[in-house]
């Protein structure tokens, strides 16, 4: 089915990096963040100021994980400790909630000066599945998913959204761990092992293979194919396009619904 093993009749997909092109977006805002903080830190205990990463830093601790967590893996792997705060913390507050919140006020910023794109590889692809009246579920750890789903304007391609929301309502352990994606499958009445997730973060391939799903597609928009491999992706593609174009598509595609 549309590039995938037969068995497969659900699609669940992560958002930023697979259907949007947030991810970078979200990596800079991050780096932001976090210099800012690591330089007063630096200049404070005498140490060096050693930036942050926004490629190697950014896929192990940060990417696909939720927000809060994203800063608690980082500082932690840096040996920083810092109180939780609370989610009142002015953004900047040297806590787990104040430099989160910095890093939403900068995203949101971001995102509003540059908008946001769709891949166009992945647009063709959802056009596919709902032709063919197949489930689509987005499953992100961003609290902005829905903000990102309606500014590319494909919010309406999904029947189910779990996001950073969603995840926080329901008390549903964040990426790596399966659960967000096993709560969409559920929502959307598919079995785990007759799902695929679609996904770019090694956290979010990770949460697939957990889960047990049929198939996770990882999504390598930055060269990390082994580590994505590594990580529980049972196949690698660079965009969704690829899919469309292997042998013995044509006949379900019938052309591009766009
Ligand atoms: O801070 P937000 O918008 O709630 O997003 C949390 C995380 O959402 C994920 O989708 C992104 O890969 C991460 O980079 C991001 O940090």
């Amino acid at each position: 089915m549309l590039g995938l093993p037969d068995h497969i009749r659900g699609f669940l997909f992560d958002l930023d990096g697979v259907l949007t092109r947030t991810a970078e977006v979200h990596a800079a805002a991050w780096k932001d963040m976090f210099d800012g903080f690591l330089r007063a830190y630096a200049t404070r205990t005498g140490t060096e100021f050693v930036p942050f990463d926004p490629v190697a830093e950014y896929d192990r601790y940060v990417d696909g994980r939720p927000r809060l967590d994203g800063t608690r893996a980082f500082l932690e792997s840096r040996g920083i400790r810092l109180p939780e705060g609370s989610p009142q913390d002015p953004p900047g507050t040297e806590t787990i909630h104040g430099l989160s919140t910095a890093k939403n006020e900068i995203v949101l910023r971001m995102i509003k000066e540059r908008g946001v794109d769709a891949y166009p590889g992945s647009v063709t692809y959802l056009h596919r599945l709902r032709r063919l009246g197949l489930p689509r579920a987005v499953v992100s750890s961003s609290a902005n998913a829905r903000d990102v789903l309606h500014a590319a304007g494909i919010a309406d391609l999904f029947e189910v959204v779990v996001d950073g929301v969603v995840t926080a309502e329901q008390h549903l352990a964040g990426k790596p761990a399966p659960d967000t994606y096993l709560a969409a499958a559920r929502m959307l009445g598919v079995p785990a092992e007759h799902a695929a997730v679609f996904e770019d973060a090694l956290a979010g391939v990770a949460s697939g293979r957990a889960g047990g799903f049929g198939t996770v597609v990882g999504v390598d928009r930055v060269g990390q194919a082994d580590e994505l491999r590594a990580h529980g992706a049972d196949i690698v593609v660079k965009d969704l396009s690829e899919l469309l174009e292997l042998p013995g598509q044509q006949g379900e595609s019938g052309g591009d619904a766009q």
